[in-house]
């Protein structure tokens, strides 16, 4: 069988409240997810030796933790039967530790290519059942739709929002999500809200509770967001460290981020509410 190439696109919390704490410790959010037309690419190539391997290793992450190598083993313990194996190549624009969900994406795709190369026929339900124990964000990329999720982030509704255009900016930090949901000053109650499941509603109404503890700690991060709310709606995503900024057009995009501070990063992508993994997926078929 020939080698599968697919996108592993990054994800936007448009907003995010954090309204309580479990007994272990996690966080439970109401947050609304959408997917950009932006990521890392992933290249999958059947072996015969039985063996999963990446092409080459991302610098500072040890393959057993990779979450790429951790989800094809996973899958792989869910049959058994005996696999073909798989080398994985990784093309990495996302910044890590950013906010966008470039690990859980990652891990979504390998699991939805990993099904499809292996013939496992698993349904995108088990999928996101298999993903949850990786990450929390894992279950929306295998699912595909921008959604309103509550609990960890696993309970999904499908939602619509405007596919905005969106200027994503990386201050010079990196900011441990772990961190964030450690500190005391973490707002943890706010009340819940109650939204239609094809929500379409205006999602900068909605704040992101990182964000004040995230200010405070990465005056990097205040600066870059006094920065961009000159122009229009500007937010955190998860944890951090990216800020976006949401604009109606491409052009108004790509003026706003060509004229950003110097020493930040970022990409000007637009956002979707299908997953350009999916997209690409239904091609193929
Ligand atoms: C902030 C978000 O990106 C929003 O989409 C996600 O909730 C983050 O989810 P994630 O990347 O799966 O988070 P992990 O990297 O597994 O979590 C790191 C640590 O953050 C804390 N954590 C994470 C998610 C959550 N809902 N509550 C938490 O308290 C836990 O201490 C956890 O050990
Ligand atoms: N394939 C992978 N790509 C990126 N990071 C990975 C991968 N595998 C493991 N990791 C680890 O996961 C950590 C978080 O990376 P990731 O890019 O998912 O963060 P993030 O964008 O902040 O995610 P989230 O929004 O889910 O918190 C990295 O610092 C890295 O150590």
């Amino acid at each position: 069988m020939n080698s599968l190439t697919l996108p592993s696109p990054a994800k936007l919390n448009l907003f995010l409240h954090i309204v309580g704490q479990r007994e272990d410790g996690y966080h439970e959010l109401q947050t609304l997810f959408q997917f950009l037309d932006y990521g890392d690419t992933l290249t999958f190539t059947p072996r015969t030796d039985g063996a999963i391997r990446l092409a080459e290793p991302i610098p500072g992450v040890a393959d057993e933790d990779n979450l790429i190598i951790r989800a094809a083993r996973k899958l792989s313990e869910t049959v058994t039967r005996t696999l073909p194996g798989v080398t994985i190549h990784i093309q990495k624009k996302l910044p890590m530790g950013g906010g966008l969900g470039g690990g859980s994406s990652n891990a979504a795709t390998t699991l939805l290519a990993l099904n499809r190369l292996w013939g496992l026929d698993m349904n995108l339900a088990q999928l996101a059942d298999v993903g949850l124990a990786l990450g929390a964000d894992v279950p929306v990329f295998v699912h595909g739709h921008a959604s309103w999720a509550e609990g960890v982030g696993e309970k999904l509704t499908p939602a619509d929002p405007p596919e905005d255009w969106f200027a994503v900016l990386k201050p010079d930090c990196d900011i441990s999500t772990r961190e964030i949901f450690s500190e005391q000053g973490l707002t943890r109650n706010t009340p819940r809200i109650k939204i239609a499941p094809a929500f379409e509603g205006d999602a900068s109404r909605y704040r992101n509770d990182c964000e004040d503890v995230v200010r405070r700690l990465y005056p990097e991060v205040h600066q870059g967001l006094e920065w961009l709310a000159k122009f229009g709606p500007a937010r955190l995503t998860g944890t951090g460290a990216c800020i976006f900024g949401r604009f109606p057009t491409e052009s108004k995009a790509r003026n706003i981020w060509a004229s950003r501070p110097s020493g930040i990063n970022g990409f000007v992508a637009k956002g979707v509410n299908i997953s350009p993994l999916h997209k690409k997926l239904t091609e193929l078929n």
